[in-house]
């Protein structure tokens, strides 16, 4: 696989114009979002297929779960920043509805 290029700040915001409720993380380099489900059960269903994606993808998200409430942030450890994949996940997530 060949390594992903960071997205230039330029790159970052065309990016984030087409997804929707994604936002630079504070102080770093990543996106994150914010889910809220009916219920735990919604919650975490939500997130095994999101976990299955990210698997597919090899490409994995951070993330916490309290209750119904997910908060994800998307990052490329190995580039040290945002990079395509990070826009690719976070659109396959979204496209998974909520
Ligand atoms: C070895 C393996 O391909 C890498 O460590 C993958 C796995 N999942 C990953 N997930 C994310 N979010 N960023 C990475 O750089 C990354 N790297």
């Amino acid at each position: 696989m060949t390594r992903p290029k960071r997205l230039s700040p330029e790159a970052q915001a065309e990016a984030l114009a087409t997804l929707t409720g994604w936002k630079l993380a504070q102080g770093r380099e990543a996106i994150s979002k914010r889910f809220v489900f009916r219920d735990f059960s919604e919650a975490f269903g939500w997130m095994t297929r999101v976990a299955l994606l990210a698997e597919a993808a090899n490409h994995h998200p951070e993330w916490s779960n309290v209750y119904r409430t997910v908060d994800v942030t998307l990052a490329t450890h190995d580039a040290g920043g945002l990079t395509e994949l990070d826009v690719k996940l976070a659109r396959a997530i979204d496209a998974l509805g909520n």
